[in-house]
């Protein structure tokens, strides 16, 4: 065996969980509206080897809870052996049958608690796997297919400003024109060739006016509107037809699998879904019934990139269309995105990311590993995620969640300080 060839196992010695909160705008959706900080959990591996591993996920008490729960069987693995974490992690969290304390508020239910806390961990093996033999991410996902990562321009309704602050630099978007401006603005900076609308705000005809207005500016753009379940069958369908070939997907305009598939007989675009469609158990009943054509995968729900891919290949062989699903997030999560759907040679749509929406000057990583170019993320091909941890950044980021008070991301509760009467049922119209 040559020298520089080692065997050693890398074995954990150690995972810290941190959680941070970065600052967020108000971003509206169908359940409310984001609050002034979103927050994370960053995960550090360090192995007996001096090797140290980073994840990146959700910040929600809960969460937190199950991540240090699971965390603590982990110590002595080796990094190498992800079916083994894997194994430990479903031991420990099998009684957790609750589904709260996601992170998700609401808009992603029916995801596994086991997968959700796996796939930070698998990622910073992954992370540590890469350092130890000096290859990226990518490459122990089985090589990267492309070498730079499309993302789409994420629009969304906002207000001007945080009640009782000052505008902030994106201002209003509440009609046609300002979304335009909105998605002008990103594409200018970020160069992005797809733009999906964050829809479920207002009734449909006001949204269907805001994707005309869309399609009138940016004739070439693929676009995508997603309401997060928040129409009937039956408005669903309208719509769809009103949007006959303006859209490259529509996704989850109604809630659960019996809807969509409903919706998918009569509507001429594809259905995609990050809400019907979020575990594996869930894919054979959407497959029977022709529910939807676009898989939004998400590798902090499907139980990190290992398990994203075998994701990919089952939707191969069903013949659904793959793209990927985004919440507000840091560098970790987007280098792992960008390795993930650099490996996976069936993404084959723009990405979402909430990246634009983040204060440039506030991530736990070191700045320069990871940039937009023409909308696309350059594939980083330093070992491992390629990314650096900042440990100033992350003690910042920690101070900002002790001090933000915000536990539990909670879209809703904030919204009803604006508005009390707010009643986040879907679907609403
Ligand atoms: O950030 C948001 O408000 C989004 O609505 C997010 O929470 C969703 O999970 C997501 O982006 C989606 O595509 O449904
Ligand atoms: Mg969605």
């Amino acid at each position: 065996m040559p020298e520089s060839v080692t065997t050693e196992p890398h074995r954990i010695r150690e995972i810290r969980v941190t959680p941070v909160a970065f600052r967020d705008l108000p971003l509206l959706n169908v359940v409310g509206v984001h609050e002034p900080f979103a927050l994370r959990a960053i995960i550090e591996i360090v192995t007996d080897s001096g090797l140290v591993g980073l994840g990146e996920t959700y910040g929600d008490a809960g969460h937190l809870d199950r991540l240090r729960l699971a965390a603590a069987q982990l110590i002595d693995v080796d990094v190498w052996d992800v079916n083994e974490i894997a194994r430990r992690v479903q031991v420990t969290l099998a009684a957790d049958t609750s589904k709260t304390g996601h992170g998700m508020s609401g808009m992603v239910t029916g995801s596994s608690t086991a997968d959700r806390v796996l796939s930070p961990f698998e990622v910073a093996c992954l992370d540590i796997q890469g350092h130890a033999i000096g290859r990226p991410v990518s490459d122990l996902l089985g090589g990267a297919v492309r070498d730079r990562v499309d993302y789409s321009a994420y629009l969304f309704y906002k207000w001007a400003g945080h009640p009782g602050a000052e505008e902030d630099h994106w201002g209003a978007a509440l009609a046609p024109d300002q979304l335009v401006a909105q998605a002008r603005r990103m594409i200018d900076e970020y160069g992005f060739s797809a733009i999906k609308l964050k829809g479920g705000v207002f009734p449909p005809d006001e949204e269907i006016e805001a994707i005309r207005a869309l399609r009138r500016a940016f004739p070439d753009h693929p676009l995508r509107i997603d309401p997060n379940g928040a129409w009937t069958v039956r408005t669903s369908i309208r719509v769809g037809k009103e949007l006959d070939g303006v859209l490259e997907y529509l996704e989850d305009p109604t809630p659960g699998v019996d809807g969509m598939a409903e919706v998918a007989r009569e509507v001429s675009m594809p259905l995609a879904t990050n809400m019907c469609v979020v575990a594996f158990d869930h894919v054979k009943p959407a497959v029977a019934q022709d529910a939807v054509g676009v898989v939004l995968s998400d590798h902090h729900f499907w139980g990190g990139l290992g398990r994203s891919r075998v994701l990919a290949g089952i939707c191969d062989t069903f013949g659904l269309g793959l793209s990927m699903h985004s919440n507000s997030h840091l560098g970790i999560s987007l280098a792992a995105m960008t390795h993930l759907a650099a490996a996976t040679p069936n993404l084959s749509y723009a990405c979402d990311t909430h990246w634009p929406w983040k204060a440039a000057d506030e991530d736990v990583v070191v700045p320069g590993a990871l940039r937009f170019e023409q909308g696309a993320v350059p594939v980083p091909t330093g070992p491992g995620l390629g990314v650096e941890l900042d440990r100033d950044a992350l003690a910042r980021l920690h101070e900002q969640y002790l001090s933000s008070g915000i536990r539990e991301r909670d879209d809703t509760g904030y919204m009803r300080r604006a508005q009390p009467d707010f009643d986040p049922t879907a679907p609403r119209w």
